[in-house]
């Protein structure tokens, strides 16, 4: 009772500097990225000029402030022995999972009658399969907890046969681009050698079920031999993926009640033995920085990326990292908004929930904007989209 009352004292104080828009303080407790963020503190500040004093909560970047946040609320935890690991987002998270049951059920089950046929399958089938299990993908980003600042938001309708209706709201769809790079892949690859797909996970719950669909997917249908996955070392904007949220959910699934929910929970934990699968994580993921900084910050991590054969990256804070979170005309190559940040082919899949958006058509902004104002932050849209091989 000490520790928490200690906890909820710190997010109070925390809670009243963000309030009343104080200066951003650096980090005190010592951890593995302290010296890091408040580097990058220092940083901000020397981007000021003189006159306009230190960086603070309304006036600094939205993208550092609200890292900072995260980050700020995990100190008041780690500051607060025995509870020193208590994941204050756990609550929500494993709510939303368990109010997207329904979903999941269709989704495992879909899953499993597709796995009984994907070896006879025509190319032109397997591509139609291949564009349905990412447009799962797409459309379950729509299901993050910090834009209902924590409240549910979960799936309660079935995805699958919603899919066509939700076709016109992919404003960007490069998934040809995503076919011809990994089909040629399975084409010319030689027998015992890799193709590794690399997805920079988002939210857990709902969205986690559908990427992991979309990478079993990948390994049956042979597209992928092996998928490496990044999640988040710290609790993260409400309902990103922590290792405990990965191995939870299968659990979850392997001991649901549910034939096929716990098939895919069992098929999922023997990938991960088999070493199909890897979950890693990696404390660049719960940094501030843009991802064109990757190179000098995590070399180790830009190195290892740069073993895959294609990167995806789900959500809409990791578009927000890709682009650097700038005021990008919204025509601008997706390329020239990445600065630089390559590492391998990537593409970007998520649904819009912050304001910035490239590689549009001319005039699409536009007629959007006059159509539906909030078409940037309301998550409706989506999109798919691919940085190809230099
Ligand atoms: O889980 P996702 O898709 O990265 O969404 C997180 C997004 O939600 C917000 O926290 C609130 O809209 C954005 O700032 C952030 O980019
Ligand atoms: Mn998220």
């Amino acid at each position: 009772m000490e520790a928490e009352k200690k906890a909820i004292s710190l997010l109070s104080k925390l809670r009243n500097e963000l309030q009343t828009d104080k200066p951003i303080v650096p980090l005190v407790e010592k951890f593995v990225d302290t010296d890091i963020w408040n580097q990058y503190l220092e940083y901000q500040q020397s981007l000021l000029n003189e006159s306009d004093g230190k960086p603070r909560w309304f006036l600094s970047p939205w993208l550092f402030v609200e890292c900072y946040m995260y980050r700020r609320i995990h100190e008041a935890i780690i500051q607060s022995p025995p509870i020193d690991d208590f994941d204050v987002f756990k609550e929500s998270k494993d709510q939303n999972f368990f109010e997207s049951q329904q979903s999941i059920i269709a989704l495992c089950t879909y899953l499993q009658e597709l796995m009984k046929t994907i070896e006879d399958l025509e190319d032109n089938q397997l591509k139609d399969e291949f564009f349905k299990v990412l447009q799962i993908s797409l459309w379950g980003n729509k299901c993050d907890l910090s834009l209902s600042g924590g409240d549910t938001s979960s799936q309660k309708t079935n995805i699958i046969s919603s899919l066509e209706d939700l076709k016109p709201f992919i404003l960007v769809n490069d998934m040809e681009r995503l076919w011809s790079l990994l089909s040629n892949c399975k084409k010319t690859r030689e027998r015992a050698s890799i193709t590794r797909v690399d997805i920079i996970l988002d939210n857990s719950g709902f969205e986690l079920i559908t990427d992991l669909v979309l990478a079993d997917f990948l390994l049956s249908s042979k597209l992928a031999t092996e998928i490496h996955f990044y999640g988040k070392t710290i609790p993260w904007f409400v309902s990103d993926t922590t290792i405990h949220d990965f191995n939870w959910l299968i659990k979850q699934l392997k001991h649901s009640n549910h034939k096929w929910m716990s098939k895919c929970g069992v098929n999922w934990e023997n990938h991960i033995k088999m070493g199909r699968w890897v979950y890693l994580d990696h404390m660049f993921w719960t940094l501030p920085h843009e991802f064109s900084a990757m190179s000098q910050v995590a070399p180790d991590l830009h190195a290892e990326l740069q073993k895959a054969h294609l990167i995806l990256f789900k959500g809409d804070l990791n578009y927000r990292k890709l682009t650097g979170d700038r005021k990008w005309e919204f025509t601008i190559p997706f390329h020239q908004a990445l600065n630089g940040f390559h590492p391998a082919p990537l593409c970007s899949i998520r649904t819009l929930k912050a304001e910035v958006q490239v590689g549009l058509q001319p005039g699409q902004a536009e007629q959007l904007s006059a159509s539906d104002p909030s078409w940037m932050t309301s998550g409706k849209y989506g999109i798919f989209q691919f940085d190809g091989p230099l």
